[in-house]
């Protein structure tokens, strides 16, 4: 059924019917719907040039649509004020230049744009730059300038957080500990538009995910059951006297009965695995992760 014949506005964060955005070369954005509910935290995957940027920048107002509707908290972003724009965070994949500002300086600078901005200090620990507070921004490694970044996305207390690919450049300890702030600010009820290329990441922090190639949505879902992931065959693995052996079945607890009585107990580097968000990501954008695999229930030597 079609959305639009209600005539009402949802009470979406962000809605999106028939998206278009043409480049002289290229149409970047061919049609894309997307809902993103407020609270929820959003996640889109997609290979470079897929659309994502060009997107995410109509929805912040940087960009103008050519066709389409776009609302964002209830307003067209080409119209978007002052005031909805500080509704607002933005840690887009280019850093702000402001080299000769220490740490601290800067993100007490940028709350003084926001009517009622966070505590610089806790956002400042939450990002874990507390030692580095007096550092000139200038001398902060990529990583850091990166958590920066989002310490000055989200100094003002915004109701909708867009990242753009934020963790690029982190070591993993940063990325686990940039992951428990997301968590922190979706608990606190900000809704969050997360743009990444890792695949665990969006898995570990959406609650959806929309596939975007070629300028479309391939399709949006869950982590868990994005592509009818949770329902897929199941793969048994284990390691037979002639190397190792692999079962596709959808009764792998079966499998594994099977197996344990022709064992007599247990069976050596058992494994019980499903389709990876990341396979599936793959599959949705049409390049499979590995060759075909024999479909046929029976064991199969793999390698
Ligand atoms: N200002 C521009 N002028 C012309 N073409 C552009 C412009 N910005 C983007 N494009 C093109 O539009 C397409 C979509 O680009 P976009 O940056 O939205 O992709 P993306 O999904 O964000 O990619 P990435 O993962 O590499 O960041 C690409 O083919 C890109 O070359």
């Amino acid at each position: 059924m079609d959305e639009r014949l209600d005539g009402m506005t949802t009470d979406e964060a962000v809605r999106v019917r028939g998206l278009v955005k043409r480049y002289p070369d290229k149409v970047a954005v061919n049609g894309v719907d997307l809902d993103i509910h407020r609270g929820e935290v959003f996640a889109l995957l997609g290979p470079n040039g897929a659309g994502k940027t060009t997107t995410v920048e109509i929805l912040e107002g940087y960009r103008r649509a050519d066709l389409g509707e776009v609302t964002v908290l209830g307003v067209d972003p080409a119209r978007g004020d002052r005031h909805w724009r500080a509704r607002l965070g933005i840690v887009s994949q280019t850093s702000r230049d402001e080299a000769e500002l220490s740490v601290a300086e800067l993100v007490n600078h940028f709350a003084g744009y926001y009517p009622a901005p966070r505590d610089p200090d806790e956002v400042i620990a939450a990002v874990g730059l507390d030692e580095k507070r007096r550092t000139r921004t200038r001398k902060l490694s990529g990583g850091q300038r990166r958590r920066l970044d989002v310490a000055l996305g989200v100094i003002g207390n915004p109701e909708l957080l867009f990242l753009d690919e934020p963790t690029t450049g982190f070591d993993p300890e940063a990325r686990r500990q940039f992951w428990a702030l997301i968590e922190n600010l979706r608990t606190e009820g900000t809704t969050i538009l997360l743009t990444t290329h890792y695949l665990d990441e969006a898995e570990h922090l959406a609650d959806r995910v929309g596939v975007i190639a070629d300028g479309q949505m391939v399709e949006v879902g869950t982590p868990e059951t994005l592509g009818g992931r949770g329902a897929r065959t199941a793969r048994v693995s284990w390691l037979s006297p002639d190397g190792m052996r692999e079962v596709r079945t959808d009764e792998p607890t079966a499998e594994v009965a099977r197996l344990m009585a022709q064992y007599g107990g247990e069976v050596p580097e058992l494994e019980v695995r499903r389709p990876s968000l990341e396979d599936i990501y793959l599959e949705l954008i049409g390049r499979p992760a590995v060759a075909a695999e024999p479909t046929s229930l029976t064991a199969g030597a793999v390698r």
